[in-house]
């Protein structure tokens, strides 16, 4: 098993066939819409709130709402409807998300997206949520994770999923493989490679972006839709307020199984952290699509698939090589 991460990866270029990069097409169809580009924030308290969700979903952008405030999120459906917006939102597993989903179905407040948001999702637990959130609301387009291997791959989409998230443990604020020794930290995008080769339906890449350039690597090695967490964590419109240290400006960045976010010290997986603060989001997702037009021009192709067949090299520790 060939075994690697982002870092390690350099996809090697194709002749050009466009005249510019603004030729290339970023846009990706996921689920019953269209979006600009395939990314999204990921769905913790640190990253995503309802401004953040309207605003991306009145521009094109993909979002997914958290599921830490569970009380909210009926409400946060039928304000996003009221706009003329498509709603999309978190569940877990526990008992109380099955009364969820029938209040959902009695009001008749029925999101576009669903997705089933816990730690380690190749479980029954999760495949029996799938076939009920299918029974109950089967327009809803149901994303599940999070998962690292072909085999669960293979049975949650069996089960009914119409997506998959992959990544266990490679994110920034992570500490699950130091606290049980598991997960696809270290090796995320050979792993993706991995969970591709059994997909018959899109991924998520969740986990681990550190630079744009890993989104055309998650792109070449399957992902449908890459999600991005400390990252996309710092902007003026990212929840939370602008911290100032020494003259340097920081916004709060915590992991959803973090002691932060439980309440308490019990089966953290997570840590808090800052990180940089960096202006607003509209600047760094336009970044991103320039980048990603680059890598396509690169790729010899003029939309997004075209990355998806490119060769590439295994350079250890290549990224920051010659810079
Ligand atoms: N992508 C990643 O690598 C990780 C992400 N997270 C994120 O943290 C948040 C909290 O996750 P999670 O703790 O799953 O949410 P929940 O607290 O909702 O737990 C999910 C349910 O599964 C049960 N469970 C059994 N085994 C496990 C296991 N190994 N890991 C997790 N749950 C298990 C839990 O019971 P009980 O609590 O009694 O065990 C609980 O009933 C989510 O947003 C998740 O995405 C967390 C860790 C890793
Ligand atoms: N092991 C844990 N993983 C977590 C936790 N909270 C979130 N996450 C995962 O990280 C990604 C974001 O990764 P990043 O590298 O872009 O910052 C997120 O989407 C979750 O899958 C946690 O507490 N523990």
């Amino acid at each position: 098993m060939e075994v690697f991460d982002y870092e390690d990866i350099q996809l090697i270029p194709n002749k050009c066939i466009i005249k510019s990069r603004s030729d290339a097409d970023t846009s990706i169809k996921f689920g019953p819409k269209t979006f600009k580009i395939p990314v999204v924030p990921a769905n913790m308290e640190t990253v995503i709130n309802d401004d953040l969700a309207i605003w991306l979903a009145e521009n094109g952008y993909f979002y997914i709402m958290h599921r830490f405030q569970p009380e909210k999120r009926e409400g946060f459906i039928e304000m996003m409807h009221a706009k003329g917006l498509f709603a999309s939102i978190s569940v877990g597993i526990k008992d109380d998300e099955y009364k969820f989903i029938d209040e959902l179905v009695a009001h008749n407040h029925k999101p576009e997206y669903i997705t089933i948001d816990v730690a380690h999702g190749h479980s029954d637990f999760v495949i029996k949520m799938i076939h009920y959130i299918k029974e109950k609301l089967p327009d809803s387009f149901l994303i599940a994770g999070n998962l690292g291997t072909p085999e669960a791959v293979r049975e949650i989409e069996n089960a009914g999923a119409d997506a998959t998230k992959i990544g266990i443990g490679p994110g920034k604020a992570c500490i699950t493989k130091l606290k049980t020794g598991f997960g696809t930290g270290g090796w995320q995008l050979a792993a993706l490679r991995l969970c591709s080769k059994a997909a018959r339906k899109p991924m998520i890449a969740d986990g681990g972006i550190r630079f744009n350039g890993d989104i055309a690597k998650s792109v070449r090695f399957g992902a449908s839709m890459v999600m991005i967490g400390s990252l996309l964590a710092g902007h003026e419109e990212s929840p939370g307020s602008v911290i100032s240290i020494d003259g340097k400006k920081y916004k709060q960045y915590w992991g959803s199984a973090s002691e932060k976010q439980k309440g308490a010290y019990r089966n953290v997986e997570g840590r808090q952290m800052l990180v940089p603060y960096r202006g607003k989001i509209s600047d760094t997702l336009f970044e991103m699509q320039q980048d990603l037009q680059s890598s396509i021009s690169y790729a010899g192709g003029k939309e997004l698939k075209d990355i998806r067949t490119v060769d590439y090299v295994i350079v250890k520790n290549s990224i920051l090589n010659g810079d």
